[in-house]
């Protein structure tokens, strides 16, 4: 990560639920800038990992350390849902609390507001109830709302699931934008072309396990696991 004090590692990792081990067990070192892209079959504990790594999920056994401590890597640190959640309220309340729970001054708020409302394309909705955007519109809140507090690592669920290519592509520039200025971004996706173009290094998870990793030129060039090669040709991977 381009804080070089944001790195994490897991050790022995293991999620289990109802007596079943959906994940682990997990070895992983991970930092460095860029977009690391989580891929794998559904099932596959892609989301659970993620949970592990943002420290939302119970792990049964194994150790996830940060290499600040976990206050301050969770304070460093946002996380944006499959399907945003947000305030049922204006679009400026929904961009405007994240920085209210941090105690800026009300000049700043008001000036991160107007800058995000343009980055995100909604400055003309800034007033508008947030439940009644479009898919879209709410997905690229939900995006704008996590990195206004500027986080130094990001972490999406699919965050382009159901949304149409405009969309997708306005969400793929303003990831790239927040990379670019520097925070780490850690996401899971079903779009091998997505992966394809935003993946500085590639998880590919199978039945829980970390199955392959590493540079995305190679897991794209040359996959080292038959898996891995079918499941880039498109095949049913289990
Ligand atoms: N609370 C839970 N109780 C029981 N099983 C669970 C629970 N949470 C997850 N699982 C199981 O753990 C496995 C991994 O789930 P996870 O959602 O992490 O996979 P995923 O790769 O993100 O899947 P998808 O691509 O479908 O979103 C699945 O088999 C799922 O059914």
């Amino acid at each position: 990560m381009v804080d070089p004090q944001m790195s994490v590692s897991l050790a022995d990792v293991v999620v289990k639920r109802r007596g079943k081990t959906v994940l682990g067990p997990i070895n992983l070192d991970l930092g460095g800038a860029g977009f690391t892209m989580v891929i794998g079959p559904n099932g596959a504990g892609k989301t659970t990992l993620l949970k592990v790594l943002h420290g939302v999920e119970r792990v049964s056994g194994g150790t996830v350390q940060w290499s600040v401590p976990d206050d301050q890597a969770r304070q460093a640190q946002a996380y944006v849902f499959q399907s945003p959640i947000m305030l049922r309220r204006s679009v400026r309340q929904n961009l405007s609390y994240p920085l209210q729970l941090l105690g800026l001054p009300k000049s700043e708020i008001t000036r991160r507001v107007d800058q995000w409302a343009g980055n995100i394309g909604l400055q003309d909705a800034l007033d508008s109830p947030a439940p009644r955007l479009s898919g879209g519109e709410k997905q690229k809140l939900a995006l704008g709302r996590a990195l206004i507090r500027q986080p130094k690592v990001l972490f999406l669920d699919e965050p382009c699931a159901n949304l149409d290519g405009r969309s997708t592509r306005e969400i793929e520039s303003l990831l790239t934008a927040a990379a670019t200025a520097g925070t780490k971004i850690i996401m899971t996706t079903h779009d091998i072309g997505q992966a394809r173009r935003l993946a500085t290094n590639i998880l590919f998870l199978l039945g829980g396990a970390l199955h392959e990793s590493g540079p995305a030129s190679e897991f794209f060039n040359s996959p080292r696991t038959s898996e891995a090669k079918a499941f880039l040709k498109g095949d049913i991977v289990e």
